[in-house]
């Protein structure tokens, strides 16, 4: 913990809610996204990739994805306008906890963010229309390396908040936990 990061242990260990303190003054305000030096969860891995996604709509499930080793990533995730219930899911093959979800809101006016370590899947809800996201990437997308788990699998049972909305096809098609490994980080 820094006076510009406040980092949360969840209910799963090298999982991390991050809440940004901005540093207001009468213009407004300055934050750090992100700091190699200050937020002490990122541990110093590379950053290879920033990624942006929109969604328009309110209730849109994208996820939850990940990426198999040599490729496996530790992610960043924010939102810099509107609101998620963002989720990630343990798939660490010799974890205690695999096959468990954490989910937390994220939202621009919250200024936080989750740091979701390698072996883990990612998705998110949408709760409002026009939906920014910012991610930090540990690794480069590697299409060959893209692994994902059902976000509606009822044996994980991830209470998403709202009606589900506009999945993508390929999001439809992934397996159920059941039917994935786990993966070996
Ligand atoms: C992730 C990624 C996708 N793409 C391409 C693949 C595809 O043509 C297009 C859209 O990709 P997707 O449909 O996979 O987008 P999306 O479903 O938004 O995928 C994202 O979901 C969330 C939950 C995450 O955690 C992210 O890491 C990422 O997997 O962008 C890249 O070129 N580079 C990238 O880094």
């Amino acid at each position: 913990m820094t006076a510009r990061f406040s980092e949360e242990a969840t209910t799963l260990a090298g999982l991390w809610h991050v809440t940004r303190n901005p540093l207001g003054d009468a213009r407004g305000y300055l934050e750090r996204v992100f700091c190699v030096d200050e937020l002490v969860s990122w541990s110093h891995r590379p950053i290879a990739q920033v990624n942006r996604t929109f969604t328009a709509t309110k209730g849109t499930l994208r996820g939850l994805h990940f990426q198999h080793p040599p490729s496996a990533e530790c992610k960043y995730v924010t939102c810099l306008k509107g609101a998620v219930f963002d989720v990630a899911v343990d798939l660490r093959k010799a974890s205690p906890t695999f096959g468990q979800w954490f989910g937390v809101e994220i939202s621009a006016q919250a200024h936080n963010a989750l740091l979701i370590p390698e072996g883990f899947a990612h998705g998110f809800q949408t709760l409002t229309d026009d939906v920014e996201m910012l991610y930090l990437h540990s690794a480069s997308y590697a299409s060959s390396s893209e692994g994902g788990v059902n976000a509606l699998d009822p044996a994980l049972a991830v209470a998403w908040p709202i009606k589900v909305y506009n999945r993508s096809p390929r999001d439809q098609d992934l397996p159920f936990l059941a039917d994935i490994e786990g993966i070996d980080v």
